[in-house]
């Protein structure tokens, strides 16, 4: 900036329920902002396509023309969502000299690595705490925190609808699609819900995630998904009774050979461990350091003011950067560490099982087991509803991988005159 004593300039791009919170935040903090920064920072700007009504909301600086407010600014505030024209105005911002803040994890998931460069040759900040757990601060503890520590492994309930649901199965013994309509009335979950019960907004998360935890280029295509929409109240009772949670989980990983591997799956969790024990639509990520061990981040992920808190986070940051003529730290993706399948990752299984009660049902599947060469942990037969003879057999595997267990199904599905079918195939951790 020229004028070393002019206010720092910010444009918000979106005014949604982020980013009306965020502008609200801007507003109404501006003296507590102002001392904190140690300069003034003024809204130039709010491009929005839908008319947005607040107290808070100055009319005569609303506009629909982002590209045109995108290069006006000395921080831009990304608050539209999805890939295009969100990508071409941040790049256009950046073009222009001005620092980024963006909470649109999609965005990122698939061309992060780019906005991240070109925010490194153009000397600008790129800064993204929202995107990833919404209000908690993970990517900043992930960027800088931690950029000392060797990170094995991040597991994280990182979408607030999908635990949201789960967790009203588990508690209110409801069967998924009865949760998602009452949640989808009740304006909570989105009227197109695919992208987080169907893991793809976790998957998001996970890859920008495994780019700060591992430094390397990872998006959401190296991320194996799998969503809820098969999760059943049976499945839950299940969990239930053998003192489990189902919980979908964000998983990336590096081994000990430096592989590395980033899936969003269901998995049974036992009662006590951690991540079991956050309800409703809270998120929390549960991340494990080489020399810090343990660390968990816990909070809300979602709705307008929690995330509002992340982004005005990061937009004070910069502005502090402004004003002392620096930037923050580079995201560096230097690693060509080799990313695995997730699918290929290794760990015990249920199978839940609807078989004939007679003799050599039981033999005839472990047989199955040992073709494959599955070994079997445990086995329960559990007295079923159905008066058409068939029991539940529950049995629970030592460490295969996805494709392994996917082979065992389709042969124990071909001994239909033991098994009527099989009901449900979920990971187990043990923590
Ligand atoms: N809602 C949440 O709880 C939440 C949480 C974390 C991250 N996010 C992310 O934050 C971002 C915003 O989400 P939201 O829920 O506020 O969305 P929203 O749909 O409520 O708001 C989007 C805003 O962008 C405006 N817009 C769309 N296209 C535009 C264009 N071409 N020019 C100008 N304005 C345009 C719309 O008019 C609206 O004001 C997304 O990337 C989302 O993934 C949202
Ligand atoms: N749809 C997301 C919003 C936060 O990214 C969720 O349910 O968590
Ligand atoms: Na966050």
């Amino acid at each position: 900036m020229a004028n070393n004593d002019a206010p720092i300039r910010v444009a918000l791009l979106g005014a949604g329920t982020v980013g009306s919170q965020t502008a609200r935040l801007l507003v109404e903090q501006a003296d507590e902002l102002e001392a904190r920064v140690g300069r003034r920072m003024e809204l130039v700007g709010i491009a929005t396509l839908d008319p947005v009504e607040a107290p808070w909301i100055d009319q005569s600086i609303v506009t629909n023309d982002a590209a045109e407010l995108a290069t006006r600014a000395d921080i831009v505030i990304e608050l539209i969502g999805g890939i295009e024209p969100a990508r071409t105005f941040i790049l256009k911002a950046i073009d222009n000299g001005a620092s980024v803040v963006t909470a649109n994890k999609a965005l990122l998931a698939k061309c992060g690595p780019e906005i991240y460069a070109a925010a490194r040759e153009h000397g600008v900040d790129i800064y993204f705490e929202a995107a990833v757990g919404g209000a908690i601060p993970i990517v900043r503890p992930l960027r800088e925190s931690m950029v000392g520590d060797r990170i094995n492994r991040i597991m994280g309930i990182v979408n607030g609808t999908t635990n949201y649901i789960l967790d009203e199965m588990t508690t209110k013994g409801l069967d998924f699609d009865e949760v998602l309509k009452a949640a989808q009335d009740a304006g909570f979950a989105e009227a197109n819900p695919t992208a987080d019960i169907d893991g793809f907004d976790a998957a998001s998360k996970a890859a920008i995630m495994a780019c700060l935890a591992f430094h390397r280029d990872v998006r959401i295509d190296d991320v194996h998904v799998e969503g809820i929409r098969n999760i059943t109240a049976a499945d839950i009772a299940a969990a239930k009774a053998l003192h489990r949670v189902i919980k979908l989980l964000a998983v990336v990983k590096q081994n000990d050979k430096d592989e590395i591997s980033a899936g969003v799956y269901p998995v049974m969790l036992p009662e006590t461990h951690q991540l079991a024990k956050v309800g409703g639509s809270f998120n929390a990520v549960f991340v494990e350091g080489e020399a810090s061990d343990d660390l968990m981040f816990y909070g809300r992920g979602a709705g307008g003011a929690p995330t509002a808190s992340a982004v005005v986070g990061d937009v004070v940051t910069e502005a502090r950067h402004r004003v002392h003529s620096t930037v923050g730290p580079d995201i560096p993706l230097y690693s060509n560490a080799p990313i695995l399948d997730a699918a290929d990752d290794t760990s015990s299984y249920m199978l839940r099982m609807s078989v004939f009660d007679k003799p050599g049902v039981l033999a005839n599947a472990a047989l199955v087991f040992a073709k494959h060469g599955v070994s079997i942990k445990t086995v329960q037969q559990v007295e079923a509803e159905g008066d058409d003879g068939t029991h539940e057999l529950w049995v629970i595997t030592h460490a295969v991988s996805d494709r392994q267990i996917r082979e065992v199904v389709e042969d124990l599905e071909k001994s239909v005159n033991d098994i009527k079918s099989v009901l449900t195939v979920i990971r187990v951790f043990e923590g």
